[in-house]
């Protein structure tokens, strides 16, 4: 996810779902890069985690490293949850336009209805539409639906109380791999939970798409959490870059969701397990929707390589950053983000090899 400020383009609110043609304002170069990944059945599949496996630890670890991404199953979070959330983000989007405007993001804000929040560092715009919800959901629901938004009040919140103990599961199991306990965390409880900020949920709407071999859902890019939490209706759309191979498609499998590895969890593991960039393509016949559940610390905890992971000939290769801090770089450069709060890597030659600051994107 990234955070932006920037006005949105005059012509970025149209409704997809009435288009019968490409616009060219939406018409990305079909360049080779564009068409790699559509047919990834060559390469090795994104490793599918079972949660009761007894060395689920390793195997958390191994994917980190690895791939930075990876399905989860036995998640423990009921399908009833699951089904009423992407049930809940189809409700939404299919609302006339003019009635999703009335929740749009103001230009100041990352909470609301709009386009997806890295379009402006991009000249072509994407075949998405999101709505964030930070915190509460009461106050968009408020204006989607002026006679009654119960419903979907609940819902959200019961999603989001899932997703939080699902996420702390994980987190642990990453942190385990590492080698890390309950007291080398500062922002770890007295029985181990670990303090959340504020959850943010990120409803992402894919219209079907008239010519979808020149379109975008969304554009290459890593999240800026310590992980995120991904589910996906029954429609292909994401994919992941892998170094070697190129972009791999990560298609949905209906009992599990996607973890990948944000940018705060590069950093905490100085850069051992690195964030994935990806992307979500579109489809002629199928609307996809997506919901991300975006975990990171408490807003005060500054995030910096783990010190049971720095010694002599391993030293940090990032300062500490807050979130909003790091949301705040990322704002302004984007994929380059990571470089801005690299340590002088280059001078003491501890390179880190799994930094994007050199993958160009789009
Ligand atoms: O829709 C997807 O599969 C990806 C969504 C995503 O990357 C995001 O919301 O940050
Ligand atoms: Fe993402």
């Amino acid at each position: 996810m990234n955070m932006s400020s920037k006005l949105l383009k005059p012509d970025s609110h149209l409704d997809l779902n009435s288009m019968k043609e490409l616009p060219d304002s939406y018409a990305w170069s079909s360049s080779a890069d564009h068409a790699d990944g559509q047919n990834s059945s060559g390469s090795d599949p994104v490793p599918v985690i079972n949660l009761e496996d007894p060395n689920v630890m390793m195997h958390v670890g191994h994917a980190c490293k690895t791939w930075g991404v990876f399905y989860v199953m036995n998640h423990g979070v009921p399908m009833t949850v699951l089904d009423e959330m992407e049930a809940s983000g189809r409700d939404v989007f299919s609302l006339p336009l003019d009635q999703k405007l009335r929740a749009a993001r103001s230009a100041d804000r990352v909470s609301g209805y709009g386009v997806a929040q890295i379009s402006s560092f991009f000249p072509k715009l994407m075949w998405s539409e999101g709505l964030t919800i930070v915190g509460s959901p009461h106050e968009h629901a408020q204006k989607l639906w002026p006679q009654g938004h119960i419903h979907f009040c609940e819902v959200v919140e019961e999603y989001k109380k899932e997703m939080n103990k699902l996420a702390n599961k994980i987190m642990w199991l990453v942190l385990g791999s590492l080698g890390i306990t309950k007291g080398d965390i500062k922002w770890a409880g007295p029985t181990g939970e670990l303090k959340e900020a504020c959850p943010v949920l990120q409803l992402n709407s894919y219209p079907a798409c008239p010519d979808p071999d020149r379109a975008m859902g969304l554009a290459a890019h890593t999240d800026s959490t310590l992980l995120t939490i991904l589910h996906q209706n029954n429609t292909s759309g994401l994919q992941v870059r892998r170094e070697g191979t190129g972009w791999v498609t990560v298609p949905p499998i209906r009992d599990a969701l996607v973890v990948n590895v944000g940018d705060l969890l590069h950093i905490l593991s100085n850069g051992l397990y690195s964030s994935v960039l990806h992307r979500a393509m579109v489809n002629r016949t199928q609307h996809r929707l997506s919901v991300a559940y975006l975990y990171g610390p408490p807003s005060n905890v500054r995030i910096s390589p783990l010190s049971k992971l720095i010694d002599n000939s391993h030293p940090p290769l990032y300062r500490p950053v807050t979130w909003s801090e790091y949301l705040g770089t990322k704002a302004k450069h984007f994929n380059n983000a990571l470089s801005f709060v690299r340590l002088c890597a280059q001078i003491n030659g501890f390179v880190d090899v799994n930094d994007h600051s050199s993958v160009l994107v789009g």
